[in-house]
């Protein structure tokens, strides 16, 4: 789309952030254009040409713009400047450097510059003049925040390059000169540390992308033993407000094996958008023992932002994912609401009279999310190492519906689904991600079968079916005793009632504020759930259904206190011994009452 004369227009219409463009010459289908007004310049998007007028969406407030403003098109996509200098930024849909601003806003018609500039970084080249490359390749390194940012070849370069030169290792800053690349015809190309890339075109400088196949840890034990994402999976969360979404999200952004944590904040409300700014820069990273901030960026939009960048923000954010991905890193990103980001794309839609699809969406709603969706994804390089985007959006329904189009839809897009529940909420089973309705089909996939049996034992998949099957069958038990009444049912409901009760409060309820409880390894996972699932297994002997409530509770309550508890820890020890003891000393209980009668 790069072309050396400049189209230009004229402003004719305004509708809200729609203008109407007679242009003068080609455009392009989402290219960008600058609406001189005054003294601002006022950036846009194309997203409709019928014969010479353009319909270009304005990032921000159109106010006071006049039909006879003049328009520049630039002649080339949304893009991102992509370079080292992003980590630990807060960034707006447009790549706005948000800590520049003055109050929640950027005056309208300022654009700020994503990189430092002046900041030098120490380069590191890893590969030598004469050898040959392709976009994508890793020229060298720098390090920010102890993590390596590989200077690539740029992506937009077609076909294969010689290094004619390359800058030994020093202080550069990501405008210098770093290497000259070669062409086959002898045409030479100069790279420095920044590049730019359309946001709505993947990068796909990757070899190979296969399905995922390894599991991703969480340490948030509903997640990893029973649901279990992969890195470069993608997964959503659908929940009702005060669901612990929040919380759920920190957790994971901390806790997940990954590198890089990009946050899109997408269409929050501009109070909620400081929340995250306030918050985020306090988590403190178990990884590296420093802050978590170090390693991540956030891209935030709030609601009364112009429609437009509300839409961008989320592929801006994919963008920088697929930026560190090609660097060989493991990149987590968070997507909240991606129902806020759907609502831009309705507005989008509804402005430019197109068709609507159900509840006005736009008609292709389907086909943008699992677009969207299927950027994420684990990577084989072309220098044979890998790297992954594990995706997880979370959805807002109205009114809690999950029929409604964007649930629906993300349903079809995503793998994994951890629907927040209400009632566990307001009974404080946190995290309260539905046992029963959630599920993660990578568990049905061959590869990540071979991988958990791998490396978490050939019976893993069969105690996870199991613990399923038995939630499932805990559940049911209940609603028979609701309907029946703790008389009318046999004691071996009750007993399944609270094999589930068991598996619910030490496998599933997890306490994020705790130290100990907040993360669980998965070697742990796997030790806990097994010491459960003996218990589940054995049928035991009650009198009544009183002494199967109080039994259970005692265990339960004995094995929290190894949740909180250091792994194999002496104090964890003890626990556990006394957890047999109790297990013993009521079989022989039993027994002793059984021989009595
Ligand atoms: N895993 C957890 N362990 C302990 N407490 C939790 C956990 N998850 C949530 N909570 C409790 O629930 C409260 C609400 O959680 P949170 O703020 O994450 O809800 P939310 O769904 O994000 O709310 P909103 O929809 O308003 O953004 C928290 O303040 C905390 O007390």
């Amino acid at each position: 789309m790069e072309k050396n004369d400049k189209t230009t227009g004229t402003v004719s219409g305004i509708i809200a952030n729609l203008v109407v463009v007679d242009v003068d010459g080609p455009v392009g289908q989402n290219e960008i254009c600058f609406i001189t007004h005054g003294k601002e310049r006022l950036m846009a998007e194309v997203i409709k040409v019928t014969g010479d007028q353009a319909y270009v969406q304005v990032f921000e407030s159109t106010r006071g713009l006049r039909p006879g403003s003049k328009v520049d098109f630039e002649g080339h996509m949304l893009e991102v400047t992509l370079g080292p200098g992003m980590l630990s930024r807060n960034y707006d849909g447009l790549q706005n450097d948000l800590d520049k601003m003055e109050g929640v806003f950027l005056k309208r018609g300022d654009y700020t510059d994503p990189l430092n500039r002046e900041q030098k970084w120490n380069f590191k080249p890893l590969l030598e003049k004469g050898a040959e490359v392709i976009a994508g390749d890793w020229l060298g390194e720098v390090e920010e925040n102890q993590m390596p940012h590989r200077i690539m070849v740029p992506f937009k370069l077609e076909g294969t390059f010689t290094i004619k030169s390359i800058a030994k290792e020093g202080e550069y800053t990501v405008d210098d000169e770093i290497a000259v690349l070669e062409d086959k015809d002898g045409n030479s190309v100069s790279v420095n540390m920044v590049q730019k890339w359309p946001v709505k075109v993947p990068i796909k400088t990757h070899k190979e992308k296969p399905r995922p196949f390894k599991l991703l840890e969480t340490g948030v034990r509903c997640i990893d033993t029973l649901n279990p994402i992969t890195e470069g999976g993608t997964g959503f969360i659908p929940g009702p407000f005060g669901t612990g979404k929040t919380v759920l999200q920190h957790a994971i952004s901390k806790q997940a094996e990954a590198d890089i944590v990009i946050i899109a904040a997408c269409g929050e409300r501009a109070n909620e958008v400081v929340e995250i700014f306030k918050e985020f820069p306090e988590l403190d990273d178990p990884r590296t023992g420093r802050k978590l901030i170090e390693r991540t960026t956030i891209i935030a939009n709030t609601s009364n932002m112009p429609v437009a960048a509300r839409e961008a923000s989320v592929y801006t954010a994919m963008t920088l994912g697929e930026y560190y991905r090609a660097m060989g890193l493991k990149v987590l990103l968070m997507a909240d609401s991606t129902s806020r980001w759907a609502q831009a794309l309705r507005e989008m839609s509804n402005r430019l009279e197109e068709l609507p699809g159900p509840d006005a969406f736009p008609m292709d709603l389907s086909a943008i999310i699992s677009n969207f969706y299927s950027r994420a994804g684990f990577v084989y390089l072309n220098n044979e190492q890998t790297g992954s985007i594990t995706f997880i959006g979370t959805v807002s329904p109205a009114g809690g519906n999950l029929k409604e189009p964007v649930t629906e839809n993300t349903r079809k897009a995503a793998r994994c689904f951890y629907g927040l529940s209400q009632d566990r909420a307001d009974s404080k089973r946190y995290p309260a991600i539905d046992p029963i309705d959630s599920y993660s089909k990578y568990l049905e996939y061959p590869e990540l079968q071979e991988s958990l049996e791998k490396n978490m034992g050939e019976h893993w998949l069969e105690n996870v079916l199991k613990t399923k099957d038995i939630l499932f069958s805990g559940k049911e038990a209940d609603e028979q005793i609701n309907i029946l009444g703790d008389d009318g049912v046999p004691i071996d409901f009750h007993q399944r009632f609270w094999k589930a009760e068991l598996i619910d409060f030490v496998v599933l309820q997890q306490d994020a504020f705790d130290k100990i409880d907040a993360s669980t390894p998965l070697e742990r996972q796997k030790y806990m759930l097994e010491k459960v699932l003996n218990i589940a297994d054995t049928d035991f002997e009650f009198k009544n259904f009183e002494q199967v409530g109080e039994f259970f509770k005692r265990l339960i309550n004995q094995l929290k206190q190894m949740n909180y508890s250091e792994f194999d820890s002496e104090k964890f020890k003890t626990y556990e011994k006394e957890l047999e003891e109790m297990l013993g000393e009521f079989a022989v209980e039993t027994k002793k009452e059984a021989q009595a009668v």
